[in-house]
């Protein structure tokens, strides 16, 4: 991977990540590039990062990889621009929620190389979680390189059925989003029940970080990690009956299907 140039066209929240992310895993500034019609972002992130910026032919010229971090909706002229200018054996991978494998070939080429994945902005911080899956243009080579991104980032899984891309997008590309909303409602309770706004913050993410960890750092299941917070008759019970009662478990799964189904659209837009 680190003998590999890797393009990013489009240079926002999510290639940010990922690009801060490959840099923290020492792939060397000068084997990345990044272009976007943002030019104050794009000479906001050179300046950042010592990554190469340019214009859109600079950067599909020496691309081996060519990351597409556009939106969704445009990226059907990201792709048309695109394809004119890419080399030869180079893979694209799309980050893309909802574009699927089949429009990408639509709009590249049927003999290009493809892959779609969904990672997270967690990547930032080498805490990322991405799943990926490649058309049959692909070869082991370009998958093992397109894997070697991912997983420089965090973790990185191969579906067996892109349709399943879409449940991973509302899964973990969504995701962070909503443990930040549930700091930001603990921190909110708390600062309402009087305690000082900074420890309240301290304390939520403080909170956050150390049941991901707990939960990562062994086989035990979280629902069992929850029991052991849980003293009967004790606090944690009585929030999670209250959590019970106003249907928490419904409210995530019915968050997660409207993630879902948002993506299923964005593939209409096709
Ligand atoms: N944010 C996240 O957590 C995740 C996002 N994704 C996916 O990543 C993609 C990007 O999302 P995100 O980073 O949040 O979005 P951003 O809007 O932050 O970044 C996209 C960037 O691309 C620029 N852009 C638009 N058109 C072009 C073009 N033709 N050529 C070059 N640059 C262009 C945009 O400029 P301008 O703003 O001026 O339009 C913007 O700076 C989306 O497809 C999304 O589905 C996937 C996983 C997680
Ligand atoms: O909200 C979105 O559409 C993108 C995809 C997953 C996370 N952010």
């Amino acid at each position: 991977m680190n003998n590999s140039q890797i393009s990013f066209i489009g240079a926002g929240n999510m290639a940010t990540s990922l690009i801060h992310g490959l840099l923290a895993k020492d792939v060397p500034a000068n084997n990345i590039h990044a272009t976007d019609i943002d030019t104050a972002k794009l000479a906001q992130l050179s300046s950042d990062t010592g990554i190469q910026t340019g214009s859109l032919a600079d950067v599909a010229a020496a691309a081996d990889v060519v990351v597409l971090a556009v939106k969704p909706q445009v990226m059907e002229s990201a792709c048309e621009s695109l394809k004119p200018l890419l080399k030869s054996g180079s893979v694209v991978i799309s980050i893309a929620a909802g574009v699927t494998l089949a429009s990408l070939a639509r709009w590249l080429g049927d003999n290009q190389a493809l892959v779609r994945c969904m990672p997270n902005t967690p990547s930032l911080v080498g805490c990322g979680a991405t799943a990926l899956v490649a058309n049959a243009e692909c070869s082991e080579q370009q998958k093992a390189l397109s894997g070697q991104i991912l997983e420089a980032v965090g973790i990185a899984c191969w579906l067996q059925q892109e349709n399943d891309i879409d449940t991973v997008t509302a899964l973990s590309g969504s995701g962070p989003a909503y443990y930040f909303l549930m700091m930001e409602a603990m921190e909110a309770a708390a600062i309402k029940m009087g305690l000082d706004a900074d420890i309240s913050r301290q304390l939520a993410i403080q909170t956050a970080q150390g049941a991901g960890k707990l939960a990562a750092s062994s086989d035990v299941p979280p629902a069992e990690l929850r029991r052991r917070v849980t003293s009967p008759g004790g606090t944690t019970e009585q929030a999670l009956l209250s959590f019970d009662r106003d249907n928490f478990t419904e409210i995530v799964e019915a968050a997660m299907k409207a993630a879902q189904q948002r993506a299923a659209e964005l593939a209409g837009n096709d």
